[in-house]
């Protein structure tokens, strides 16, 4: 197979070799000028294996020489090299030609603005990374999400808007009021869509962070940003659930209330805007909703779980991080699971649990006793031991200061227990012996097909100590308890994605997508096998991405 050949005729193809390699570029019109429109890069060993075709210049960004001093140069958390790509991968192995579709994912991919940097992982600007299937070849590239933040930073070669962590620096006093003003009305609020990737039931594709207005719809085959995905209702709200529950048939998600602390249970039908409520939980705990990143659901309930790391207006006032960032870890508000009834809004069971901190939900599903009848829901979690420290640990400097100790700090497949009969209390135990998984673990995904039911396989990352990030990826098996972890030294895996073989009747029978940022600056789309966790093929990137976050699959048609 031709490898690193440059499809032409999109015309968006773009050679980093003629641009990188030049000691001064000029950006483009249409280029990211984050600097001073011209810029000096040091020649990189890695130029010399990119592709040398090229039809559009590209905007390269800085780099970053800054970061790249030491130890500091893992290409996970470096800006990627330039705004967009397009080229076929040169494949080792090879690919089922049953896996016939588009794996999109996204992340926060550039870390930077002009001179100033970043300074936490979920601060970066959306980068969108697609990997095309077909007749056993494999076709990748990226591109940067043309959010309003991504735009006003490019024009004005300055953050523009409140991110995760990083807020705009006023000018003088009257633009600092203006911009709590702004703040209040959303209008100062990021729509940096940096978080994940959904394709509706009506095929459109939307990229989402936890700001609504960050909902943003692209083209899947071109990576084309092709505007805003409006909410056509009259729910307000600023924030919702960045993990919206998306099937053929609707989208479910959460929209906390900071107002009157509690959440709507809200569901879209395909080809609509609005979105319409089911529901809503009054928080039981104060002073704030908890953070809800995602939440799960069965086949008839929607759980809403109310953490106590909760939402904290003061620190989203703040201009400064503080260490929990937005939000303020409350043990003395204790923490609950509600379970809401899909159909009727009801809720069914509201308990208290131990305290938790959670960001990614992995699946539920009822429990039955032998009557048939539903007697608990199970809902399984990335649980971080109720330690917030992880938010921490995901700084920029922290992820780039890595020598060698063990400071990632431990996590486990946190099972919760909700029973149905009016029990005031739930459990939270570990679904399997964390050290099964090196007691890192988050990033899940599991057969779509299990969906809200009794399944058996969760894929996610592990961890091989001493680590600072989740660095093997790990196949878990809840029945059997066990799990078995892929690992490469210095390499940084993205979340392993399942895509099920059509017509396949066993849970684990398909491949595993997942990408990896290497220690030498180079990467590669990974696929393994569902069932046995072996390496089936690779293809690998002309240069390494930088880690990314969620990701969905869009079907041939
Ligand atoms: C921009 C504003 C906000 C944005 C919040 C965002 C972008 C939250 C993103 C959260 C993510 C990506 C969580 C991922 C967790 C991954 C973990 C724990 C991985 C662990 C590995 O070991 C708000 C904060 C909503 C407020 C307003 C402004
Ligand atoms: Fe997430």
């Amino acid at each position: 197979m031709a490898s690193l050949a440059f499809s032409a005729s999109i015309g968006r193809s773009i050679s980093p070799s003629n641009a990188m390699v030049s000691d001064k570029f000029e950006s483009r019109r249409e280029g990211f000028s984050l600097g001073k429109g011209t810029f000096a890069r040091k020649r990189d060993p890695r130029d010399s294996m990119v592709p040398k075709v090229a039809t559009q210049a590209p905007t390269v960004f800085p780099s970053l020489e800054k970061e790249l001093a030491g130890d500091r140069n893992h290409v996970a958390w470096t800006s990627v090299q330039q705004e967009r790509y397009e080229g076929e991968l040169d494949v080792q192995g090879e690919i089922p030609l049953w896996l016939s579709g588009t794996y999109l994912r996204n992340g926060p991919g550039m870390w930077h603005v002009g001179d100033y940097n970043f300074r936490h992982l979920f601060d970066g600007y959306a980068t969108l990374v697609r990997l095309h299937f077909e007749n056993g070849r494999l076709i990748a590239a990226h591109r940067q999400i043309e959010s309003e933040a991504y735009k006003a930073a490019k024009t004005n070669n300055k953050l523009c808007y409140r991110e995760f962590s990083e807020v705009p620096k006023p000018d003088n006093f009257l633009s600092y009021v203006g911009e709590l003003v702004n703040l209040f009305s959303g209008a100062s609020l990021t729509d940096n869509a940096n978080t994940g990737v959904v394709k509706l039931g009506d095929g459109r594709v939307v990229c989402l962070t936890e700001t609504q207005k960050g909902s943003i719809v692209v083209d899947p085959n071109t990576l084309d940003t092709l505007g805003k995905f409006e909410y056509s209702d009259s729910l307000g709200g600023l924030i919702h659930s960045a993990h919206p529950i998306v099937t053929d048939t609707e989208f479910l998600t959460l929209l906390p209330d900071l107002f009157r602390p509690g959440y709507l249970v809200v569901r879209m039908e395909p080809g609509s805007n609005e979105r319409k409520v089911i529901g809503r939980v009054d928080c039981r705990g104060g002073p704030a909703p908890g953070w809800v990143h995602s939440f799960p659901v069965t086949e008839h309930y929607v759980i809403v779980p109310e953490m106590p790391l909760r939402y904290c207006a003061q620190n989203l006032l703040r201009a400064e991080p503080t260490p929990l960032y937005k939000f303020e870890w409350h043990p003395d508000s204790k923490g609950f699971m509600h379970v809401m009834c899909k159909a009727s809004g009801k809720i069914v069971a509201s308990v208290e649990v131990p305290l938790f901190v959670t960001f990614h939900f992995i699946n539920a599903y009822e429990e039955k006793d032998e009557d048939g009848r539903v007697t608990a829901v199970i809902a399984d979690c990335c649980e971080h031991n109720s330690d917030t420290t992880i938010l921490e640990k995901l700084s920029l400097q922290n992820l780039r200061s890595f020598m060698g100790e063990d400071v990632l700090p431990d996590a486990r497949v946190g099972r919760f227990i909700i029973p149905l009969d009016g029990s005031p209390y739930g459990k939270l135990e570990a679904a399997l012996d964390p050290e099964e998984h090196g007691k890192g673990m988050d990033m899940c995904s599991i057969n779509p097909a299990y969906l809200g039911k009794k399944y058996r396989y969760a894929y996610a990352c592990g961890a091989q100590r001493p680590c600072n990030f989740p660095n093997t990826l790990t196949k878990i098996d809840l029945l059997e308890k066990k799990a078995k972890n892929w690992y490469e030294e210095g390499a940084v895996p993205s979340e392993p994605f399942f895509v099920a073989r059509p017509g396949a009747t066993e849970e684990d029978d398909g491949v595993v997508i997942s990408m990896i940022s290497e220690k030498n600056g180079d990467g590669y789309a990974l696929l393994l096998d569902g069932s046995t966790f072996e390496e089936i093929a690779r293809g690998k990137f002309p240069y390494g991405l930088p880690y990314g976050l969620h990701g969905c699959w869009v079907p041939k048609k």
